[in-house]
């Protein structure tokens, strides 16, 4: 395969390597980004980016290769590299993906901090709860597939309900530990990649569900390994997630 640039990003620990789409698009994809991403024989990621210009669009996929709809805290660091690169230094990006148009505000450049526009939850309480043996599971869609569970965190636990029969393309699982009303804490282990130190799309889906149910404030602080999110929920349902992206690194690939 030939050299490729790459640039590394993380939001809060979840971690991604980032380049045009145009360097890869008449590549081996998916074993581009399995190599890029192992983390003993590549520069080691959860996920890769490529990014699309005219119209700007996200592709998101997992660090084994599969395609995702839309990654939350991906989406921050999509927008810091725009503005890194200076592909669009606009304060509002509307970015493609595959689970819809999302709307990026930013807040700040230095510390980067974005809110964004999520969008609403989609197919939640259809069939809430499932119960898996022990587990109460609240399962749905913010962007991409999400099952929640107020436990707490336990990474075999996590595996077997991504893996459960009942989630047919299987499910990112969100372990969620509510401190007080505005104050929640949350673990996830992620369809495609297993425990990551922070899910942007799976914190959305964790909230909207412990607000649901009562367990919350409509406007929250999560805790997360490595810092904080802010979500805020409106009247009419719509979900907003604001944190922050980091660029670490850039070269190319041998
Ligand atoms: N880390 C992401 C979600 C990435 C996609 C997910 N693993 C899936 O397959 O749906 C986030 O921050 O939202």
């Amino acid at each position: 395969m030939k050299s490729i640039p790459i640039t590394k990003y993380h939001g809060l620990g979840n971690d991604f390597i980032i380049t045009r789409y145009s360097y890869v698009e008449n590549e081996d994809i998916v074993s581009f980004i399995r190599s890029v991403c192992d983390r003993h024989t590549g520069i080691g990621a959860d996920g890769a980016i490529f990014v699309k210009t005219n119209p700007l669009e996200m592709v998101y996929y997992n660090q084994d290769g599969s395609r995702a709809p839309m990654c939350g805290n991906g989406i921050r660091c999509f927008a810091k590299y725009c503005f890194d690169e200076n592909i669009d230094r606009s304060e509002k990006l509307v970015v493609q993906t595959l689970a819809g148009k999302k709307v990026v505000y930013r807040q700040s450049e230095d510390p980067f901090l974005v809110r964004v526009d999520m969008g609403y939850a989609e197919e939640y309480k259809d069939k809430w709860p499932i119960q898996i043996g022990p587990h109460t599971c609240y399962s749905g869609f913010v962007s991409t597939v999400h099952t929640v569970l107020f436990e707490p965190w336990d990474q075999t636990v996590g595996h077997d309900i991504c893996h459960d029969p009942n989630y047919p393309e299987q499910t990112n699982v969100n372990f969620v530990q509510i401190q007080d009303p505005t104050h929640l804490s949350i673990r996830t282990y992620e369809r495609g990649c297993g425990p990551t130190l922070a899910c942007g799309t799976g914190v959305c889906a964790s909230v909207y569900t412990a607000y649901t149910l009562g367990k919350c404030a409509n406007s929250v602080n999560v805790q997360l390994i490595k810092g904080q999110l802010h979500i805020d929920i409106d009247p009419d349902g719509r979900i907003f997630m604001t944190g922050p992206a980091q660029k670490i690194l850039e070269g190319e690939t041998a």
